[in-house]
């Protein structure tokens, strides 16, 4: 089925990635590792942007931006080289930002995602280093807010700013893009995503081939896919009315779930981009043969390996490539028990357990569920028996082969029901012959027998199933 697209929404997402993997800043030595710290500790002449300061590029830095070039399929620039973008905001004390502009260091990429009808190829524009500004916290609203505090802690982290094509069709499309992204750079290790302002989300969507609108203050996956969503039916209504969409930022307000205009956009010659006279121009294409061969097996390639490797579903290897940790954990497992049952309990059980919580699967041991696996396996415990397992390690703690005997898990041997199921019956002639004369009542008195010879253990329906099968023979 194409996917028809009838009010021609077109989406592009400008992401800012935050590399605070990095230790320190992009052009100091102050350290990135500020998050739980008091506002405005971790600063410098440098990133406060003092008079006299001079930047120094921070060399891994522009490593790391070569390998999510890479992981982008990009091409590298041979030799890149900073701008100044000018504009006075107090987040920017030094009323530049230091970034790049026509020669970014990777450009012309491309993402693969699950689109509305299929596989889809979202264009990469251009991948660029820049400097991030301090973080502005208004008190109450920002419309009216009655002061606003500035910390700089963030100001000079390194940014790099990852720009799309229009490509993408809707909210939907929009949220699978981030989600790839996002895997994409958790598998390169240049980030951690779940630190404050890791990934953020500027989106640019407009409709039926009008001017596009960017929407900022997006704090979210969920909140770029709602704020699109908001946005494209407020443009078709506007639309529809007469209105015309004009060239806008707007900024969403999550609580209300709406997006407000803020000011017309800037064109490009507002800002004055000249090139930075304190960072010479850098040649970085030497770098480049050494970074690839470094690269990691990207979710992709993964997801096509396991899929050959261990013969499972699509679906499954989806499921289990979408996090470098998830995919790790299932290939300790797959070598241990078979890689297809490990996928089940991997893909739906475990993982199904693990997002109903909201946690991550350094929760869970590889030796645990591959306990679990065993057990049912072997037919020690049922499959019911040992979700019941995984959900009490995960909420109580505790070892599978103690919570089995502790929970009464084990399943009854065969041969013990199968002996209980003969002397009950043996014992009860009148219930076998009133059950055979049409009483059916009397099969319970017989089943009730072997329960309680097998102390309870049995399955209850088993019991009577084996019960009917003895005495119809
Ligand atoms: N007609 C359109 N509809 C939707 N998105 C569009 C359209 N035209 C361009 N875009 C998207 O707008 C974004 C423009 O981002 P870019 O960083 O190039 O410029 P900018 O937003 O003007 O600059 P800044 O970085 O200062 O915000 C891109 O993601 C691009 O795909
Ligand atoms: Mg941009
Ligand atoms: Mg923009």
């Amino acid at each position: 089925m194409v996917y028809e697209n009838p009010d021609g929404v077109k989406i592009g997402l400008e992401v800012h990635v935050q590399l605070n993997r990095l230790n320190t800043k992009l052009f100091c030595g102050c350290s990135t590792d500020y998050h739980n710290d008091e506002p405005n500790t971790h600063v410098c002449p440098v990133c406060l942007g003092l008079p006299g300061s001079l930047p120094v590029i921070n060399e891994r830095a522009v490593e790391f931006a070569i390998k999510i070039g890479l992981a982008l399929n990009c091409e590298i620039v041979g030799q890149t080289q900073f701008h100044r973008k000018n504009y006075y905001y107090p987040d920017l004390p030094k009323g530049f930002q230091t970034t790049q502009y026509d020669y970014p260091i990777a450009s012309r990429g491309k993402i693969v995602i699950e689109g509305e009808d299929g596989e889809r190829i979202i264009r990469v524009t251009r991948a660029h280093m820049e400097e991030d500004p301090g973080r502005l916290q208004h008190i109450g609203t920002i419309e009216k807010s009655k002061g606003t505090l500035i910390n700089y802690n963030r100001s000079g982290m390194t940014l790099i700013e990852i720009v799309s094509e229009p490509d993408m069709r809707s909210p939907k499309e929009a949220r699978r893009y981030l989600d790839k992204l996002r895997s994409i750079l958790d598998y390169l290790d240049v980030f951690n995503g779940d630190l404050e302002g890791a990934m953020r989300v500027d989106a640019n969507v407009s409709v039926f081939n009008g001017e596009r609108v960017e929407v900022k203050n997006i704090s979210s996956f969920k909140g770029a896919e709602r704020a699109l969503l908001y946005e494209i039916m407020r443009q078709k209504n506007h639309v529809r009315r007469g209105g015309k969409i004009v060239l806008e930022t707007r900024h969403f307000d999550e609580a209300r779930g709406v997006t407000i205009s803020m000011r017309t956009k800037e064109e490009e010659h507002d800002y004055r981009y000249f090139p930075e006279p304190d960072l010479v121009p850098m040649r970085v294409a030497d770098r480049v043969p050494g970074i690839l061969k470094a690269l990691p097996e990207l979710p992709d390639a993964k997801r096509e390996r396991f899929i050959s490797q261990y013969g499972i579903a699509d679906m499954h290897a989806r499921a289990l490539t979408t996090e470098i940790r998830v995919a790790n954990f299932y290939e300790e497992v797959a070598s241990q028990v078979d890689p297809k049952t490990a996928a089940v309990w991997v893909a739906d059980i475990l993982k199904g357990e693990l997002n109903y919580r909201d946690i991550g699967i350094d929760a869970f041991t590889v030796e645990d569920i591959v306990t679990v696996i065993g057990l049912v396996k072997e037919d020690k415990i049922t499959e019911q028996s040992g979700v019941q397992i995984i959900r009490t390690v995960l909420d109580e703690g505790g070892r599978p082969q103690d919570i089995v005997v502790s929970k009464g898990l084990l399943k009854v041997e065969d041969d013990i029901v199968a002996k209980a199921v003969e002397e009950a019956v043996a014992e009860s002639p009148e219930a076998v012959a009133d059950y055979l004369a049409g009483k059916e009542k009397s099969l319970n008195f017989i089943v009730g027998k072997v329960m309680q010879k097998t102390k309870g253990r049995a399955d209850a329906r088993e019991a009577r199933e084996r019960v009917l099968a003895r005495i119809s023979k």
